[in-house]
């Protein structure tokens, strides 16, 4: 028999469960090489049907990726009392378990930091970041990397829409989304996340059921851009409503669609449900971009989307206002809800 401590019992008691169902691994999801002469085509394709893709031919150094990563483990191996001393984050610092601050608890510790130099950061973390040069270092490469790489899909994305010439046809021009990404105040954020093994005895002692890393939610912003290590746990729920296990790829990038790219075009593409569940024996290190607009950018459908007569699903909002909005809410919540236009409005 296991016998458990209070100690780990209260870790365990508020996380969310889930009932034990072997869920299938999934190996439809589609794979878009960005040199690809149809890469736009293929990646609106996916957006369409999954909301959910993975690019190779990404052109982001591999060699920044696992410096991020083994650094960020390095942090993660620290003592606990050092780690707290970033937290919590509020909203950006060191955070575990907790998630957000409407309740919502995972397997889960991470470092959820801003990229944008207009934002308020801690001081806390402003002086933990002057004492670690290097995890600073990794995090400002890494960065510019991903968010380089989340520009050239949107703009692939763009011209697959038919919003803009393809490169060799015309100038080259930012379009509608990839626009508000390249912007200064483009209102982004990045996030290492840790899942440390959960043993299965342990989570089946507690609870009879197996523990969430990381809740069901869609990402709030237009893109993100997700890379992890070789370890499986993340889900993404599909258009028929099943959740699949996504193979994990630790050299490829793999991008959500978040609910302003699903208002950005009327409802064509939608934000996709996804959860971590942590492995039973390795621990799973996911590095996120999150690609958002600037603050005060009204949120509405690309006119040129428009079908003639077609009108907004969507009542129009700032950035800032959804923003607000969705820190309020709990993870599963569907945020979009109360920016939808009542039937006949
Ligand atoms: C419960 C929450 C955590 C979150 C803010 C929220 O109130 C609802 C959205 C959550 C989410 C999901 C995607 C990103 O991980 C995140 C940073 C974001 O922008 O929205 C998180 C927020 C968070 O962890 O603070
Ligand atoms: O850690 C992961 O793989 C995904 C986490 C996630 O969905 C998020 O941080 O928003
Ligand atoms: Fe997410």
């Amino acid at each position: 028999m296991v016998v458990l401590s209070q100690a780990v019992l209260d870790h365990f008691t508020p996380i969310k469960t889930y009932k034990s169902a072997t869920t299938t691994v999934f190996t439809g999801i589609p794979t878009i090489n960005l040199s690809h002469p149809d890469a736009g085509t293929l990646l609106v394709r996916a957006c369409e049907e999954f909301g959910f893709f993975k690019v190779v031919s990404h052109g982001v150094p591999l060699e920044l990726v696992n410096r991020l990563e083994a650094e960020s483990m390095r942090f993660f191996d620290q003592p606990q009392a050092e780690k707290d001393r970033i937290g919590p984050p509020s909203p950006f610092g060191y955070g575990s378990k907790r998630i957000g601050f409407n309740g919502d608890v995972g397997w889960i510790e991470y470092l959820l930091l801003s990229t944008n130099s207009d934002t308020t950061v801690p001081p806390r973390l402003l002086s933990f970041f002057q004492e670690q040069p290097s995890l600073r270092a990794s995090v400002d490469n890494y960065v510019t990397e991903v968010r380089k790489l989340a520009i050239e899909v949107l703009k692939l994305i763009e011209q697959g829409l038919g919003l803009t010439a393809a490169a060799e046809e015309g100038p080259d021009v930012d379009g509608p989304m990839s626009g508000l990404l390249r912007d200064v105040k483009s209102d982004s954020c990045f996030r290492v996340n840790h899942y440390p093994p959960c043993p299965d005895h342990w989570e089946m002692a507690v609870s009879g059921r197996n523990l969430v890393g990381f809740g069901e939610h869609t990402d709030p912003q237009i893109i993100s851009v997700l890379r992890s290590n070789n370890t499986s746990g993340l889900e993404i729920c599909l258009r028929d409503g099943s959740w699949v296990m996504v193979p994990p790829d630790h050299s490829s990038f793999f991008i959500n669609v978040g609910d302003t790219l699903q208002v950005l075009t009327n409802g064509r593409f939608t934000s996709v449900k996804h959860r971590v569940l942590p492995d039973h024996s390795k621990s799973r290190v996911s590095m996120i971009f999150f690609g958002g607009p600037p603050l005060d950018e009204k949120i509405a459908p690309v006119p040129s989307l428009m079908e003639e007569g077609e009108e907004s699903l969507y009542n129009e909002f700032t950035w800032s206002q959804y923003k607000k909005s969705a820190y309020k809410s709990r993870l599963a919540d569907y945020r979009l809800g109360p920016f939808e236009k009542a039937p006949g409005q």
